[in-house]
């Protein structure tokens, strides 16, 4: 059974209208689950807690400890609302998993698609969860969040292309199931928005972006809905992402490189792979460079903030991370690591 958000609220001032969803959808008594910057935007006076009050790290794990507090926070809440970033909206997700407790996921940002999908990636591999049952995105808010983290939205749409190759490669060469209609719309949700960047000069200078991303994050959320899966939206880059964020943990680097800047660059490494392969048309890399130029996310590992022995070490490290068949199969070697670093002019 495909469930995905009852209701997406995507327009100016949709945070007030949140009293009059909650009566349609008969809640009477949320719990937010916020971080400490955007607290503020809960303004109706909820009940609230930091993620990092229910979040696993607090436990170590995801782990049965962590549950059971979070049940016991939860009391008589009938319903959780997500009112953040990615973070509080995953812990939001994670917090109405155990729950059972319906959820809303409220961003204040638009910097990855866990906005409206059913996947909870507070561990790797991330595991299915429950969609949210309504989506409120305040364009008034999200325009106004850090430029970074609308940048980093697109490094998590452009990811699309390189998830659905590594799909389709996984059903030629490994025989996995794939759905084409999951893939042919992940790969358009993330082909409009690259024609939209890419000749914004020419016509709203991006004026527009901050609405366009987030209905983007959105689909991309419902298009893993129905796969069912992470597939439609996460191959190669998104293990080289989680790669590097286990370098970082394990290497204490204090880098605050987001998820969607890290899938970006994992997009233009494996975009020039399947160029390589003769899977992908040049122009295409060279379209989803232009766009991650264009909204300022990071298209090299000296722009995210590291160096590059990370970089290579986090590419022959990313077969590791989950058993996902993608363009990576067994593994780069380090002479391919750094050659396609340097083709796709990462390092
Ligand atoms: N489930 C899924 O499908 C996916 C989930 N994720 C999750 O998302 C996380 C990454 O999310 P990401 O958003 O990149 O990073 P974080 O949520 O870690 O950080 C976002 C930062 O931006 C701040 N912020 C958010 N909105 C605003 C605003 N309007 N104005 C000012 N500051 C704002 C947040 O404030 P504050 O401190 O208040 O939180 C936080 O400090 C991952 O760790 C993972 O848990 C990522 C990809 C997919
Ligand atoms: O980030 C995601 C999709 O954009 C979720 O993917 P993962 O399954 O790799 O955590
Ligand atoms: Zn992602």
């Amino acid at each position: 059974m495909i469930t995905i958000p009852r209701y997406t609220l995507v327009e100016n001032g949709a945070i007030n209208k949140i009293p009059e969803l909650l009566e349609k959808l008969n809640l009477k008594n949320p719990l937010v689950i916020t971080g400490k910057s955007t607290q503020k935007y809960n303004k109706l006076g909820y009940d609230y807690i930091y993620y990092q009050e229910v979040e696993y790290e607090r436990f170590g794990k995801l782990n049965d400890e962590n549950r059971k507090y979070i049940k016991e926070s939860f009391g008589d809440y009938d319903c959780i609302l997500g009112i953040g970033g990615g973070k509080s909206i995953d812990v939001a997700k994670y917090a109405s998993s155990i729950t059972k407790k319906p959820f809303i996921s409220v961003p204040t940002t638009a910097s990855n698609d866990g906005i409206a999908s059913p996947i909870v990636s507070l561990s790797v591999p991330s595991f299915m969860a429950e969609p949210p049952i309504a989506v409120v995105g305040d364009i008034d808010i999200i325009k106004k969040s850090p430029k970074k983290l609308l940048a980093s939205g697109a490094g998590d749409i452009v990811s699309n292309i390189t998830a659905v190759l590594d799909w389709k490669l996984a059903h030629i060469e490994n025989n996995e199931k794939y759905s084409e209609s999951s893939a042919i719309f992940s790969k358009t949700i993330a082909e409009e928005l690259i024609e939209y960047i890419n000749n914004s000069k020419n016509k709203d200078n991006l004026k527009e972006y901050p609405k366009k991303i987030v209905k983007a994050l959105i689909a991309s959320g419902m298009a893993i809905a129905i796969a069912h899966s992470s597939r439609p939206a996460s191959g190669s880059e998104h293990l080289f992402s989680h790669s590097l964020d286990k370098l970082k943990k394990e290497g204490n680097i204090d880098n605050k490189s987001l998820h969607g800047e890290q899938c970006g660059i994992g997009t233009l490494i494996f975009s020039k792979a399947y160029v390589e392969e003769g899977r992908l048309d040049n122009k295409e890399y060279h379209e989803i460079l232009k766009s991650l130029k264009i909204v300022k996310s990071p298209v090299n590992i000296f722009e995210l903030g590291y160096d590059e022995d990370v970089a290579i070490e986090a590419l022959c490290n990313a077969h590791k991370l989950r058993k996902r068949y993608t363009i990576l199969r067994n593994g780069f070697d380090k002479k391919k690591a750094i050659d396609i670093l340097e083709k796709s002019q990462i390092i």
